[in-house]
């Protein structure tokens, strides 16, 4: 928790509340079903939560906006970042129902009122977000393909509207198709090892009305 505080000392009593109890409901939620690897539960702040907060770094979300966590998964990057702002909507969307039935127990217990889930494959989600927030799920032709049309036109944002996309490696391959693309470092803002997964690919989307 010491380590979210380092580079989010703003936070409010409630959020450090919500961070702290976070680490309990998923240690608990493990043990049931398996959704974060048991070496990675006991580096649940460096390796998930500090990470997907580094999407944070890059942008930080209006109230009122709309996000898409696509593959969400145990809640990553979708359950920090929607702790870390209150008053933007979080869609968190899986096609695995045990994983979605985890992250419905973690937003409840922490009363994340700011929050929905859905148990889909994304290609079947309706609606139109300001950014689709992603980690580990796909390479970025299969990624944009899935997500197409689900851009809104509106942009109030310093960052045009598209995809923020924790990746790791080397991406000239599969960004090569997509010159607007923008990688940013997270060695640049953390101190910290994110192992493998080290930067934040922002691919802004063209519009759709
Ligand atoms: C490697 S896991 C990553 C989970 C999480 N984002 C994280 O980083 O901890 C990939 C997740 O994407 C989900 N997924 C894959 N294709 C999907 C699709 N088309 N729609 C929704 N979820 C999908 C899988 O069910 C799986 O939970």
């Amino acid at each position: 928790m010491e380590l979210i505080l380092k580079y989010f000392p703003d936070l409010s009593e409630d959020q450090q509340t919500k961070f702290r109890k976070l680490e309990e409901l998923y240690k608990d939620w493990n043990l049931k079903i398996n959704v974060v690897s048991r070496k990675d539960i006991d580096e649940l702040y460096l390796r998930h939560v500090l990470h997907s907060l580094g999407i944070a770094k890059i942008q930080q979300f209006n109230p009122g906006a709309k996000i898409l966590d696509v593959g969400t998964g145990g809640g990553f990057p979708g359950i920090p970042l929607a702790i870390l702002f209150p008053e933007t909507k979080f869609h968190l969307v899986d096609s695995i129902g045990k994983k979605i039935k985890v992250v419905e127990e973690v937003a409840e217990g922490l009363q994340l009122h700011n929050v929905k889930t859905t148990n889909a494959r994304v290609e079947e989600i309706k609606g139109q977000f300001d950014f689709i927030v992603s980690r580990a799920v796909a390479a970025m032709p299969t990624f944009v393909h899935w997500t197409k049309g689900k851009i809104a036109k509106k942009s109030n944002h310093e960052l045009k509207n598209g995809i923020l996309y924790l990746k790791g490696g080397d991406l000239s391959e599969e960004l090569q198709d997509y010159k607007t693309a923008k990688i940013y470092n997270l060695t640049d803002y953390f101190e910290e090892d994110f192992y493998e997964t080290k930067k934040v690919v922002h691919l802004p989307l063209k519009y759709k009305g």
